[in-house]
């Protein structure tokens, strides 16, 4: 595997009980098992468990609350996403943004169980604060990019350049990922260019009629 990261975020895009996210979390392992990328998917919490155990592929959950066992009605506790299989956690989604002092919480909550984490962020000067915080990851992503099918790395390269550099600055073991609008092998390429491991995305692929060959165009330019 080379050390680049693509993570699918599913959000909520499938319905049903789960065999929407298995059948693209199966495409995401062919196609990395093909490519020899690292393919990582972010199903909705009652789906971790059904995906995790049926597709060999790294599970994430797509946020976590820093709650531990006992009187947490509605929360989403770190040890029952791990046990469900989950490696990792997205953190401060723009879809699900939480205060500076949640996002350190849920680092700590994640870290301390051993789930790797993803923290997204909006801009340079976020991804900057994010990295003092020692994420493994920092993934940016302009709100207005999301979902528009216009990919961050070419519509805004200065975001990902910036943080690139903001983040090396104040923590160089946090590694970087961009998302919005990233769909083609183009795209990734791009983000690769620009200094970036990775991508963070979802419509493009989820949304797409044939996700297995949106994925193999995601992986062609690697
Ligand atoms: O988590 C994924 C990002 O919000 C990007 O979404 P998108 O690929 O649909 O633009």
């Amino acid at each position: 595997m080379s050390s680049t990261l693509i993570v699918l975020n599913l959000k909520t895009y499938l319905e049903g009980t789960g065999e929407g996210a298995v059948k693209v979390a199966q495409a995401c392992k062919e196609v990395a098992d093909d490519s020899g990328i690292e393919i990582g998917v972010a199903p909705q919490f009652c789906d971790i468990y059904r995906v995790a155990s049926q597709v060999d592929l790294p599970v994430y959950a797509q946020s976590l609350d820093p709650v531990g066992a006992g009187s947490f009605t509605g929360h989403a506790f770190v040890q029952s996403i791990k046990d469900a299989g989950a490696v990792g956690t997205l953190i401060n989604h723009s879809e699900c943004r939480l205060t500076l002092a949640n996002i350190d919480a849920s680092i700590t909550t994640a870290r301390n169980a051993a789930l790797k984490t993803i923290v997204c962020t909006n801009n340079v000067a976020t991804s900057a604060a994010a990295a003092a915080l020692g994420p493994d990851y920092v993934a940016v992503e302009p709100p207005e990019l999301i979902g528009s099918g216009i990919p961050v790395s070419k519509a805004d390269p200065g975001v990902v350049t910036g943080s690139v550099d903001a983040v090396k600055r104040i923590n160089p073991a946090v590694q970087v990922l961009c998302g919005a609008g990233i769909s083609k092998g183009e795209d990734l390429a791009a983000a690769l260019e620009l200094g970036s491991v990775g991508v963070l995305l979802a419509s493009g692929i989820v949304k797409a009629a044939d996700p297995k060959a949106a994925l193999e165009d995601l992986v062609s330019k690697v």
